[in-house]
């Protein structure tokens, strides 16, 4: 297989290596990955997180075990592993389902590695495609608020969500990002406050519960979020805490963009309340420990409702914003959109 290199993932000269997520911004830790479990818990931690990557690193690790001569049942049990990781990011099924058809060839190692190097340069393509086509949304001066991280650390480019603010930077100069921290395992604050920083994309860092007054004020001009999931009807599964903000921004008639490659598009999933939520664990909420230290706030046995994403209607969004193009509402509902499919 080929070197493939990204902000938070490489294939080098044989060697697969992850980017520690969880650590960062202020410990930047390399974990080599050659074994199915490694990776199965690199992505239950959220060490490798974000719907695109997760999938491009899942086929990154097949196709590595494949080149070292694992059978076919192996990696079809690799496969099949890997996809029960996290079952909201369609993205993961749509790497996972590539390497299955690949697999059904005689010369599946081969086949396996094209699609697995096949997945990792698409993305990059399909970051700059969104992000272009994102930014023609993007006025100067704008002040757009974003939630989570959706940058170059979630994807093998330069984002969904991030990047149409990285490219409208780049074409205005004068953007303002207010950073939405995401809780509980702030993605936001650290991941995308860290990402910003290295593009010198001037933010304000927010806790999630701040972004209502902000929008109140008339301080937030657009709102941009990326999706794990886009149901046939264009309602969509994000980080929690998404729909919060799909909610305020139609109360205070803000734009309201959702920003995700095509095959973030599940046609099969009828509609939002058809897509599988991932819960996860209590200890997430009640405090976190890491590079950044250990802080248990809240009591040890505390009851805890941590869902890891939220779902937005389709009524609520402005636009969504795709590879191919940038579609509304009318399209939503004229199939349009599940007519890309
Ligand atoms: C381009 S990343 C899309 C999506 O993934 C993130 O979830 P997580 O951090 O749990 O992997 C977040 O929902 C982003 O919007």
């Amino acid at each position: 297989m080929q070197n493939l290199i990204a902000s938070s993932l490489k294939y080098e000269n044989g060697t697969l290596n992850v980017l520690d997520q969880y650590l960062l911004p202020h410990q930047q830790v390399w974990h080599e990955c050659h074994s199915v479990e490694t990776m199965k818990e690199l992505i239950v931690s959220l060490k490798i997180r974000g719907a695109p990557l997760i999938g491009l690193g899942a086929s990154l690790l097949v196709a590595h075990l494949a080149e070292q001569g694992a059978t076919k049942a192996a990696l079809g049990a690799a496969i099949n592993e890997l996809e029960a990781t996290r079952p909201t990011a369609v993205n993961l099924m749509h790497c996972m389902a590539a390497l299955r058809k690949a697999l059904k060839q005689s010369d599946f190692v081969t086949n396996i590695v094209a699609t697995a190097e096949r997945l990792f340069i698409e993305d990059i393509e399909l970051c700059e495609r969104m992000a272009t086509r994102g930014a023609e949304l993007i006025n100067s001066g704008d002040n757009i608020l974003t939630h989570c991280n959706t940058g170059a650390l979630a994807t093998a480019g330069i984002g969904t969500a991030l990047g149409v603010i990285y490219k409208a930077q780049q074409q205005h100069g004068n953007i303002h990002v207010w950073v939405d921290e995401t809780r509980p395992l702030l993605q936001g604050g650290r991941l995308t406050a860290f990402e910003l920083e290295r593009w010198q994309v001037p933010y304000t860092l927010i806790c999630d519960n701040m972004a209502a007054s902000l929008m109140a004020a008339g301080r937030v001009d657009k709102i941009v979020v990326g999706a794990d999931r886009i149901a046939a009807n264009g309602d969509f599964a994000n980080k929690v805490g998404t729909y919060n903000l799909a909610v305020l921004a139609h109360f205070h008639d803000i734009p309201f963009y959702v920003v995700a490659p095509l095959t973030t598009l599940d046609t099969q999933t009828t509609c939002g309340s058809d897509i599988a939520i991932e819960q996860r664990s209590s200890a997430e909420v009640r405090g976190l420990s890491g590079s950044f230290g250990t802080a248990l706030w809240a009591p040890t046995h505390a009851n805890v409702y941590n869902p890891a994403f939220d779902v937005t209607p389709a009524k609520l969004v402005t636009a969504w914003v795709l590879d191919t193009g940038v579609y509304d509402k009318n399209d939503v509902e004229s199939g349009a959109l599940t007519a890309l499919k």
